[in-house]
């Protein structure tokens, strides 16, 4: 629970928007099994977080398989001090998108064919755009199939701080799409609730899917 002054001024509590640990890492090892499922997060890869009542992070190890997960495979992290040992790799790409989006409640990262193909088929471009697919308004702030809704593509780099810091810095975090793919690598999506990143999810998975199978015709 939050707390913060009311008009009288007296300290109201306000109910926490953001789940307890126990339950982010309840969510997370059933979202790794859904992900998994689709065949999303070949192998080990892939990393999940969600947001905690306390502030900190929930987040994967680093380098177990995402279909497999049990609750002690979520680690909480401090956003302004992470230094959990054992967390995923890409850790860095994660909290970034916590303190660029103070509303963001859920960070998702899969390896799907498709994000993989697709962001190296448009990787010079830096970006894939849809247009004209009504399941673009399965994205946040979304209200037509007209508008044109651009992913952002980044250059994959073994150095994820780095690039947590250049996709910071070139506002991808703020992108319409409420994602960006990193070449030959995959897809980072977000959401207020961990219900609304796998809602971005699903929708940029089926977006990405059509720009592939056009590109094949
Ligand atoms: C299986 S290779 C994929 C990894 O290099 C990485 O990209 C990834 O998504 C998983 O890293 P992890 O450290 O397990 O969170
Ligand atoms: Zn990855």
């Amino acid at each position: 629970m939050s707390q913060s002054p009311s008009h009288s001024g007296k300290i109201a509590s306000i109910p926490s928007p953001w789940p307890d640990a126990e339950t982010a890492a309840q969510g997370l090892v059933e979202i790794g099994l859904w992900v998994s499922e689709r065949g999303w997060v070949p192998a080990t890869a892939g990393n999940l977080s969600m947001r905690t009542a306390s502030g900190a992070i929930a987040i994967t190890r680093s380098g177990v398989d995402k279909g497999e997960l049990v609750p002690a495979d979520i680690l909480l992290v401090d956003l302004d001090n992470p230094t959990t040992p054992g967390t995923s790799a890409e850790t860095d790409l994660h909290l970034a998108a916590y303190r660029a989006l103070p509303a963001v409640g859920a960070v998702l990262h899969t390896h799907s064919p498709t994000a993989t193909l697709l962001s190296r088929r448009f990787a010079a471009a830096g970006k894939v755009t849809f247009q004209g697919y009504e399941l673009q308004k399965g994205i946040a702030g979304v209200t037509t199939h007209e508008g044109a809704l651009d992913l952002p593509i980044y250059a994959n780099s073994q150095d994820i701080p780095a690039l947590a810091v250049h996709v910071t810095e070139t506002g991808g975090y703020q992108a319409a799409a409420h994602g960006f793919l990193l070449a030959g690598h995959g897809l980072y999506t977000w959401g207020k609730s961990l219900a609304e990143a796998r809602r971005h999810l699903v929708a940029l998975e089926f977006l990405m899917d059509c720009v592939l199978e056009e590109e094949r015709r």
